[in-house]
């Protein structure tokens, strides 16, 4: 069999779950967090850099929303800046992702003020995620749809968290935990519409395809060094032989 030929639906599906070995669960600062081996600063310079990344979604999204001419995947996009931004009245029940985020960020000992100052925020931290903003806003639509893809391997992360958490740092507040109990419904649906709209459009050819496996790259390799840079502000990072460390994926 040749191999250019183009890999069937469920093929094309297994090669871009393949990718989750690059996922940045199996980062090291994840890792470390997983194990219950951060402590409270360390655990608050995550969620402050990683607030960064939440206020960045919905934008995104809006960014997919201005490049997409077709109204049907517009009613079902539109339903993720509502889940992070929120609607209607906050204290009517309105509350978004963003503010969930926020009382995460309470619950980790961490002013509320501060967080939303960005103060906290690392440039590396900045530079990943503006560049995931800076390829929706430029690229094709159903490129950027693909991009979202990680989200198929982040219901599995926030589990974790919602499992190991609760042991592993008992000084953080449950109602802290809401964010991730939230998005583990909100992800599965939207996993749902962004495969359904990369396996169509990106399914027509083998180079198609192998571009959405390199576009999952890159939107893995923003998570990826994301984790580098908020690793670097709060850790103590070994460096032997001039390597901070091996990417498992990598090796
Ligand atoms: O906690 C995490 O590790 C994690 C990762 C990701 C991801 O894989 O991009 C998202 C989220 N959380 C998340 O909560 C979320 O709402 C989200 C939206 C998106 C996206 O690319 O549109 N990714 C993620």
């Amino acid at each position: 069999m040749s191999d250019t030929q183009v890999w069937s639906r469920e093929e094309f599906e297994a090669k871009l779950r393949e990718r989750g070995r690059g996922y940045h669960i199996h980062h090291p600062f994840h890792v470390l967090m997983y194990e219950g081996k951060l402590n409270q600063q360390q655990i608050q310079c995550w969620v402050a850099n990683r607030y960064y990344y939440q206020i960045a979604i919905p934008i995104k999204d809006a960014a997919i929303l201005s490049n997409c001419p077709d109204i049907d995947v517009r009613r079902g996009w539109i339903q993720r800046i509502f889940d992070h931004d929120g609607s209607g009245p906050i204290n009517e029940g309105g509350k978004g992702g963003i503010e969930a985020w926020l009382q995460l960020g309470e619950a980790v000992g961490l002013k509320r003020e501060d967080v939303q100052s960005l103060k906290l925020v690392s440039p590396a931290a900045k530079f990943a995620v503006d560049a995931y903003i800076n390829f929706a806003r430029q690229r094709p639509w159903q490129e950027s749809v693909c991009s979202s893809l990680t989200e198929l391997f982040a219901p599995h992360i926030h589990q974790q968290r919602i499992d190991a958490w609760p042991e592993k740092y008992p000084w953080i507040k449950s109602d802290g935990l809401q964010y991730f109990r939230n998005r583990l419904t909100q992800a599965r649906r939207d996993v749902k519409q962004g495969l359904d709209i990369t396996l169509d459009y990106f399914g027509k050819s083998r180079e198609m395809q192998e571009r959405a496996c390199e576009i999952l790259q890159f939107k893995l390799d923003v998570l990826w060094a994301l984790a580098d840079a908020i690793m670097l502000q709060c850790c103590d990072v070994k460096i032997e032989n001039g390597v901070q460390y091996v990417r498992q994926d990598q090796v």
